[in-house]
């Protein structure tokens, strides 16, 4: 700090308008802006303009708070017999903003799906997230670097890596974050898993945070029959020594899983498969140790789990969001593995993939409801916050009518989330992967559906802020370059709200109705 913390007087501020003192009030509190006006982003124009005097305004049409906190070093004392206004939320805390928790999180509604160990998973995990993922996110999701092994390890110990696998005999004997016994760990929790790393408001580092790991060991965990290997891969990923990926699509086929021309051929003496092929847009291909691979077979499609060796390669590929998830194009060139790397039945690779997608596509569509939630809040703030025309945004209908759609879609989705996540509590795999994949496709898609309006309105909202990667906008703008990723990856809108609909087409009565 500039100098030991004062109480000081509007009046002893006022005499501080000059460039050799500047001072200015912010929220009640006084800076000391002498030193910093050469390096104030916004110029030093309109810091000698509010020399002396109070820019509490000023300063909230334009920063976020965090830029307080970042230059908590300017503050030099705050004004006697006043307080602080603006409210910051700690580290783990929930926010005061209407709608910016699920309603199971406000005091004053009740839920029927969340008890005790929900509520401190969710405790647990959200400081986590501010103490640790949030400012590791934001640094990576500009530099385009990959996760630290620090964050993995800690992610390790307190076993979010081996939660992000959902429920299952992998976290039984394990004690979660917020003390939850892991026997007790299910798909609300899992759910509460997603919802709380995409607190973080970083669509690439989300993803570079071992999304890879989530949708390929879930696989590996069921299909793979040989035992001591599974363990062994089990245990390398959720200690963090280990990464693994999911390599299903090429640049010759996406969703049509049948189109893959990577080839897996068994060597004469029918010990080895031999691959050759190409994938691409493979999410942690850059660093992962083990890819899980859809390949053509004799006779149909398989899944095999490839270790990371000779033959293998990974190209980086940039995509519109950061290079932090480590989205790669993998070349298999001859390479050579064990035939007893196969996933489920050889030929049968169609339910392995299939199956699997189901919690994929459950889990983010947690992920993107939560950061819609995310994006209303900044916009309930913004909106409250900002001056035009002499009066705050939220004075205005058509910012209203925005806002209420926005709240709409939010609510509608994580209430249409909340009642599928019972259902897949209540039914084993084999029936979530026989009843759930069209329910599952229906939500994901309308739930990207309503991000892109979320995604629309809150931009219209923040103006050219909503267009720009730092300041207020940041994460109104990284949402509406973000989603599409939540609408592509996992089975486009397209493909999966057909999905749903084919499948219920199966369950249609045979009559003339
Ligand atoms: C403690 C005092 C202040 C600090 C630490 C500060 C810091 C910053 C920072 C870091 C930015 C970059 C954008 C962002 O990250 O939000 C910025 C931008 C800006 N600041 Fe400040 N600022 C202060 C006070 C003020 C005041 C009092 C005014 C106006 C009277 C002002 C006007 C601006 C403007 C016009 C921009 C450009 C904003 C934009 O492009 O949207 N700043 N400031």
């Amino acid at each position: 700090m500039a100098e030991a913390q004062k109480n000081l007087t509007r009046e002893e501020v006022a005499k501080n308008n000059t460039e050799e003192s500047l001072w200015c009030i912010i929220d009640h509190q006084v800076y000391d802006l002498t030193d910093f006006v050469d390096a104030h982003p916004g110029g030093s124009v309109v810091l000698n303009q509010v020399g002396g005097q109070d820019a509490t305004q000023a300063f909230f049409n334009l920063h976020r708070y965090e830029v307080l906190e970042k230059y908590e070093s300017l503050r030099i004392g705050t004004l006697k017999d006043e307080k602080p206004e603006v409210v910051v939320r700690p580290a783990g805390g929930l926010s005061p903003v209407p709608y910016a928790e699920p309603a199971w999180l406000t005091p004053q509604f009740k839920s029927p799906y969340y008890n005790e160990t929900h509520r401190s998973l969710r405790a647990a995990l959200r400081k986590f997230v501010d103490l640790y993922v949030t400012p590791e996110a934001q640094e990576k999701e500009n530099d385009g670097t990959y996760i630290s092994q620090k964050l993995v390890d800690r992610m390790a110990e307190t076993n979010i890596l081996a939660m992000r696998l959902g429920p299952g005999e992998h976290i039984h004997n394990r004690t979660l974050i917020g003390n939850v016994p892991g026997e007790k760990f299910d798909y609300f929790h899992d759910m509460l898993v997603a919802q709380e790393l995409s607190r973080a408001s970083a669509r690439g580092f989300q993803d570079g945070n071992l999304s890879g790991l989530m949708i390929s060991l879930t696989a590996v965990r069921q299909w793979l029959k040989n035992k001591p290997l599974r363990e062994k891969v089990t245990e390398e990923c959720l200690s963090g020594k280990k990464y693994m990926c999911l390599a299903i699509t090429e640049a010759f086929a996406g969703s049509d899983v049948a189109g893959l021309r990577t080839t897996a051929t068994k060597t004469p003496d029918g010990k080895h498969y031999i691959i050759n092929g190409t994938k691409k847009w493979i999410t942690n291909g850059m660093f992962s140790d083990y890819f899980v691979t859809g390949c053509r077979t004799e006779k149909g499609f398989s899944v095999i789990l490839i270790p990371r060796g000779e033959g293998v390669e990974t190209k980086r590929i940039k995509t519109s969001y950061s290079t932090a998830a480590a989205t790669a194009f993998i070349e298999f060139s001859n390479v050579k593995v064990p035939v007893d790397h196969l996933l489920g039945e050889e030929h049968n690779g169609f339910i392995v993939i299939m199956s699997n997608f189901n919690h994929e596509r459950w889990s983010m569509t947690a992920a993107v409801v939560r950061w819609m939630r995310t994006v209303t809040e900044e916009c309930l703030k913004w909106s409250h916050q900002r001056i035009v025309f002499g009066k705050p945004l939220i004075t205005q209908p058509v910012i209203r009518a925005k806002l209420a759609a926005m709240i709409q879609r939010t609510e509608a989705t994580q209430a249409w989330l909340e009642h599928i996540t019972y259902q897949m509590n209540n039914m084993s795999y084999a029936q979530q992967s026989k009843l759930l994949g069209g329910p599952i496709g229906l939500l994901k898609a309308y739930s990207t559906r309503c991000a892109h309006e979320v995604a629309d309105d809150a931009v219209n909202i923040f103006g050219g802020r909503g267009l720009t990667q730092s300041g207020m906008g940041k994460i109104v703008e990284g949402f509406h370059r973000g989603y599409k990723f939540d609408a592509i990856l996992g089975g486009t809108e397209e493909i999966l709200s057909d999905l749903g609909v084919r499948q219920a087409m199966k369950q249609m009565p045979n009559a003339k109705l």
